[in-house]
C-alpha cells in the first residue's frame, strides 16, 4: 500500500513499525532530490530524510547540524494509515510557531514587497523573518529608485536566520541579480525547509523593471526547478515562456503546463491583469488544472496583490496546509482584503495599497491548523434526539466519539434552543480543541461565529456558500451537502472546502431525504474538485462497500445513528474506525 502525505511525498514498503513519526514535512533539497524532515517522538531527535521519491535515507539532526546516522541508513518508509505506529502527519508541531522567511525587496510605500509579506504573515498568524535583496523608493505613482544590496549582505542575512531559527517555508519575491538565486540554493542545501514559494517578480504594476533580463536564465534554469510553487502573473508567465501571449484562460492553462515542465512542482498563473469581469487564476499541480475564480473588486488599491498572494500561500503551508488548500485560502484572503479596503485613500497616484491586516480587526481563530481533507475520514454528526434517548449529554457524546477515533465533529442540533445550543457548542469546542479535532456547526452560521467554531456545514436550501464565506472569512471550513455532480461543481465555484454526499443508504435521521445510492455517490465524487465525505445510513455493515468505491476524492464517511444511537458511543466509534482503516487505500 502506498500513501501520499499532505505535501505529496510518497513512501513505500513497511519496514518501520516501532518508530512513531510525527510532523511530516517535505522540503526540496539539492541534486534533484527531495527530502523530508521528521520528528521522532520516541528518539526525540529531528531527522531528515534525503532521497528520491521512493527510497529515503534518514539523517538525524542535533541542534541544526545534520549528520548521517547508520541506524536509519537506507531505510525505506511506509506511511501505513492502518497501523497507528507510524502516523505521517503534519499536525503536531510541538507548539512551535509557524515561520515564513521572505527574501524580497523593500517597498517604501509598504503595499508590496517585504512590507506586504510581513503584514500578510502577521494577519495569517505566522511569524515572518526577512532577507532584504533591494531597497526601492516606491509610492502610489510608481518606482523612483532601486538600490540592490550586495551579495555578501544577502548571504549574511539568509545565513543569520537559517542557522538560528526554524524556518518552515521560504518565499521569494524580488531577486534582482542571479547571484542571489545561487545564494538561496546554497543556503537551502545546508538548511532545508518544508517548501519554497517563488513569486517571479520582474516588473512592477507601474511598469518599472525590478529584475532585468539578466535574471531570466537563472530563473528558468535554477530557481523554478527548486520551487514547490511558482506564482507568475500574466506578464511574468509570458516573459518566462519567451513571449508567449496570454489572453484567455486556455492560454493560461497552456502556460501553466509549460512552466510546470520547467521544474516547479506546482504553478499558479495569476489572472489579476486579465481584462475579465472575474479575477481568475489557474492552478496546475502537474496532473489537474483548477480554475480559481473570485469577483473582480473595482478599486485602485490593488498594488501588491501578487506579493500578498505568495506570502499567504507560504503562511498557510507553514501552518501545515496542503498546496491546493493554501492557494485557495490565499485567493480568498486577497479578495477579502481588496473588498475590505476598496475605498481607502492612501497617496495621490493611480495605484494604491490595500489593508492587509483586516483580519486583526476580527478575533483570530484559536485553532491554528488549516483544514486537511483527511479530517473527513470518520466524521461524527451529533443528534440531540439520540443523545436524549440514551441519556448522554452532548459533551459526553462528542468526547466519546473523539476518543473512539472520530476525526471531525459536526453539531447538528435541529431543535435546540439558541442559547442552549451556543453553550453546548462552546463546551464541545473546548473538547475538540484539546484533541485538535475540527468542530463544525450544522446550518447555524450565527452559532459558529459566536463560539468561533472551525466552520459550518450547510445544505442546498440553507444560506448560500458564498454568503457563509463572506461572514466567516477566508480560513474557516465550509462544507455543503450535494446530491449531484452539478451541486458539486457549484460548491467548488462558491468556495466550499468539502462536500457531503448522500443519502448513500436509506436513513431515518433525515425525513424526505432522497437516497442517491453508491452509484450516485460515485458520480458526485468523480465530478467533484473538492474532497467528499459520504453520508446517509452508513454503519458497520455497509461502510466497507462505501470505502471500496475507491474513488480518489472520497475521504471518509459521516455517521449519525451508527455512533450516537448507541449506548456506548466510544466503542461503536472505535469499531467503525477500525473497519474504515482496514478498507481500501486512502490518502492521508
Ligand atoms: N481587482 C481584483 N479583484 C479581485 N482579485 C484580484 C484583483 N486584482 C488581482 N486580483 C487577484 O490577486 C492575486 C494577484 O494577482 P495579480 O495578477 O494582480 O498579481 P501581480 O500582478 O503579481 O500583483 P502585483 O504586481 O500588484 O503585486 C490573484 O489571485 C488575482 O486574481
Ligand atoms: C519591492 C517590490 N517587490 C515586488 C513588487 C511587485 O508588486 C513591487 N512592486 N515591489
Ligand atoms: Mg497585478
Amino acid at each position: 500500500m502506498e500513501s501520499t502525505s499532505p505535501a505529496g511525498f510518497q513512501f513505500q514498503s513497511n519496514e518501520l513499525h516501532s518508530m512513531k513519526v510525527i510532523n511530516f514535512r517535505s522540503s526540496y533539497i539539492f541534486d534533484d532530490r527531495r527530502s523530508a524532515v521528521f520528528e521522532m517522538c520516541n528518539t526525540k531527535v529531528n531527522a531528515a530524510v534525503y532521497g528520491s521519491r521512493e527510497i529515503c535515507t534518514l539523517f538525524s539532526s542535533k541542534q541544526g547540524s545534520r549528520h548521517r546516522t547508520n541506524q536509519f541508513g537506507g531505510l525505506t518508509l511506509k506511511a501505513m494509515p492502518e497501523q497507528k505506529d507510524i502516523t505521517v502527519t503534519n499536525r503536531s508541531r510541538d507548539n512551535r510557531t509557524p515561520h515564513v522567511l521572505t527574501m524580497a525587496g523593500s517597498d517604501s510605500g509598504a503595499g508590496a514587497g517585504i512590507q506586504a509579506d510581513l503584514k500578510t504573515c502577521a494577519a495569517c498568524g505566522v511569524y515572518c523573518s526577512t532577507v532584504i535583496t533591494a531597497v526601492t523608493a516606491q509610492n502610489t505613482h510608481g518606482v523612483q529608485d532601486v538600490s540592490i544590496l550586495s551579495a555578501e549582505s544577502v548571504a549574511a542575512q539568509l545565513k543569520s536566520i537559517l542557522s538560528d531559527m526554524h524556518v518552515d517555508v521560504v518565499k521569494t519575491g524580488m531577486l534582482p541579480s542571479p547571484v542571489m538565486v545561487k545564494i538561496l540554493h546554497d543556503n537551502l542545501k545546508q538548511f532545508p525547509v518544508q517548501a519554497l514559494v517563488v513569486d517571479p517578480v520582474m516588473v512592477s504594476t507601474s511598469g518599472h523593471v525590478l529584475a532585468g533580463p539578466s535574471i531570466l536564465d537563472t530563473f528558468k534554469q535554477d530557481l523554478l526547478p527548486m520551487a514547490d510553487i511558482v506564482t507568475p502573473n500574466i506578464k511574468e508567465a509570458s516573459v518566462l515562456l519567451d513571449g508567449l501571449q496570454l489572453q484567455t484562460l486556455d492560454d493560461m492553462r497552456l502556460a501553466a503546463k509549460s512552466l510546470h515542465d520547467m521544474g516547479p512542482r506546482n504553478v499558479l498563473v495569476k489572472g489579476g491583469d486579465l481584462p475579465s469581469s472575474d479575477a481568475v487564476d489557474i492552478f496546475f499541480n502537474g496532473k489537474d488544472f483548477y480554475e480559481l475564480r473570485s469577483s473582480r473588486i473595482q478599486s485602485r488599491n490593488t498594488h501588491g496583490t501578487g506579493c500578498t498572494m505568495a506570502s499567504c500561500i507560504a503562511a498557510e503551508l507553514a501552518k501545515g496546509s496542503s498546496m491546493l488548500s493554501a492557494v485557495k485560502v490565499a485567493k480568498r484572503y486577497v479578495e477579502t482584503a481588496l473588498k475590505y479596503s476598496k475605498d481607502i485613500n492612501i497617496g495621490n497616484g493611480p495605484q494604491g495599497p490595500f489593508d492587509h491586516t483586516l483580519k486583526l480587526l476580527r478575533k483570530t481563530s484559536s485553532r491554528l491548523q488549516p483544514f486537511d481533507p483527511s479530517d473527513l475520514f470518520l466524521y461524527a454528526v451529533t443528534d440531540s434526539g439520540m443523545n436524549k434517548k440514551w441519556g448522554h449529554s452532548i459533551t459526553d457524546a462528542v468526547k466519546a466519539a473523539i476518543e473512539g477515533g472520530a476525526t471531525i465533529v459536526q453539531l447538528r442540533e435541529k431543535d435546540a434552543e439558541t442559547g442552549e445550543f451556543l453553550e453546548a457548542a462552546k463546551a464541545c469546542l473546548e473538547i475538540c480543541r484539546s484533541h485538535n479535532i475540527p468542530l463544525l456547526i450544522n446550518d447555524r452560521v450565527d452559532i459558529a461565529m459566536a463560539c468561533d467554531a472551525d466552520g459550518v456545514h450547510v445544505g442546498q436550501s440553507d444560506m448560500p456558500v458564498n454568503k457563509v464565506r463572506a461572514l466567516l472569512g477566508p480560513e474557516k471550513i465550509i462544507g455543503v451537502s450535494c446530491k449531484t455532480p452539478e451541486h458539486a461543481l457549484k460548491a467548488w465555484a462558491d468556495g466550499a472546502d468539502y462536500i457531503g454526499s448522500g443519502g448513500v443508504f436509506p436513513t431515518n435521521t433525515k425525513a424526505n431525504n432522497r437516497t442517491i445510492g453508491l452509484d450516485g455517490l460515485k458520480a458526485v465524487c468523480v465530478a467533484s474538485k473538492l474532497p467528499v465525505v459520504a453520508i446517509g445510513g452508513i454503519n458497520l455493515s455497509n461502510a466497507r462497500s462505501v470505502m471500496e468505491l475507491g474513488v480518489e476524492n472520497l475521504k471518509g464517511v459521516a455517521v449519525v445513528s451508527a455512533l450516537f444511537d448507541r449506548d456506548c458511543v466510544e466503542s461503536e466509534t472505535r469499531k467503525l474506525h477500525a473497519l474504515l482503516t482496514e478498507t481500501v487505500t486512502y490518502n492521508r
